[in-house]
């Protein structure tokens, strides 16, 4: 399989998550000469291969027509930020969105099998910080706050926003994504223990 026909599966798989609301989500992964990028403004449910486009590491569209996500340029500047990431996917979810408002400061993980799934772990006897950082529209400002709180080899949360996961492949972001959405999931339902 292409990595355009693997993102193209990650994003089907994603929206029949239920993770791409009204819209809502991007992805990407890096090619040669760039990366692909999904048009803004698609459902997600119906992503097809034209409604992705070839940007340049500047974020600059060399093919494909519409435009890009509009936060293409925060997917930019991950690709610049490490050479190793090679797969951006970006989701919106119930989780995600009600935790990162709740913890600005980032959501601690412990004792979680799922753990295992983030990259360069092991145990569920570790705490883990899953990043927050603030949202913006502005994607410069918003990548220096993922450059402030850089390394972030899973990915982070963006508060009353989402989740971006990163992985070297899409395969490996699909497993980020799927791991930290599930660890987010069960935050959220031990936050109710305590009410
Ligand atoms: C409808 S959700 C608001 C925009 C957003 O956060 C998003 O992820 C989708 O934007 P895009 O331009 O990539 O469609
Ligand atoms: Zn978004």
């Amino acid at each position: 399989m292409t990595s355009k026909d693997e993102l193209l599966t990650a994003i089907a798989w994603a929206a029949a998550q239920g993770w791409t609301p009204a819209t809502g989500g991007n992805f990407s992964a890096r090619v040669e000469g760039g990366y692909l990028v999904t048009a803004s403004g698609r459902d997600k449910t119906r992503i097809q291969a034209d409604d992705l486009l070839l940007c340049d590491l500047d974020g600059q569209v060399l093919k494909g027509s519409g435009k890009p996500s509009a936060e293409s340029d925060l997917h930019a500047a991950l690709y610049r930020l490490d050479e190793q990431i090679g797969c951006v996917l970006h989701t919106h979810t119930v989780a995600s969105t009600v935790l990162s408002r709740r913890f600005p400061d980032g959501i601690a993980l412990n004792g979680f099998e799922m753990q295992k799934a983030l990259q360069g772990n092991t145990t569920h006897d570790a705490t883990l910080c899953l990043p927050v950082v603030p949202n913006s529209q502005d994607m410069d400002v918003l990548a220096a706050h993922v450059r402030d709180a850089w390394p972030m080899p899973w990915g982070f949360l963006v508060a009353g926003h989402g989740i971006y996961a990163v992985g070297r492949s899409v395969a490996e972001c699909r497993r980020h994504l799927e791991a930290i959405e599930f660890l987010l999931a069960c935050v959220l339902e031990e936050s109710r223990w305590s009410q």
